[in-house]
């Protein structure tokens, strides 16, 4: 899969990590940084990997920072994009199963690297299940 990565400095070290465990899933990966721990704005790196989703260029975003909140309250101002914050692999299986998220947001503060990694692989092998919950997501787009 074509994998879009990015977050802020409170995610930086989590983003590492889930770069090496994608890459070595064979998975195609594009860092959209930031590339250290200096404190960013989350915004800057968070509006082109969401625009870059919204436009199909990759399958799904991964997006890392403190709480999770700042991307993804960003990244859903993007009417193609649906991301959704977890703080467990359940919960990143649902998003896929019945939001079709196609952004991941992980608290990086508040969960550890492993579950982020249970996060990951779970949100990327867990299918849409359509029938009922499409009708919903149908009528999440901006009125
Ligand atoms: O938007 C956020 C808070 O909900 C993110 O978690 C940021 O990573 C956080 O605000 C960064 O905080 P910092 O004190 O500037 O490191």
């Amino acid at each position: 899969m074509k994998i879009a990565l990015g977050g802020d400095h409170a995610g930086y070290q989590y983003k590492e990590v889930l770069k090496s465990q994608l890459e070595q899933l064979g998975h195609e990966i594009n860092d959209f940084g930031p590339f250290s721990e200096t404190s960013v704005d989350y915004p800057d790196f968070v509006h082109p990997l969401s625009t870059a989703v919204e436009k199909k260029e990759y399958d799904f975003g991964i997006l890392i920072c403190g709480s999770g909140n700042g991307v993804a309250i960003t990244a859903n101002k993007h009417a193609g994009v649906r991301a959704a914050l977890c703080w467990n692999a359940e919960l990143a299986g649902l998003a896929r199963s019945h939001n079709n998220a196609n952004v991941l947001c992980i608290p990086a503060r508040f969960v550890s690297d492993q579950v982020a990694q249970d996060m990951v692989a779970t949100f990327l092998t867990t299918e849409f299940e359509g029938g009922r919950h499409q009708n919903r997501v149908d009528k999440i787009a901006c009125r």
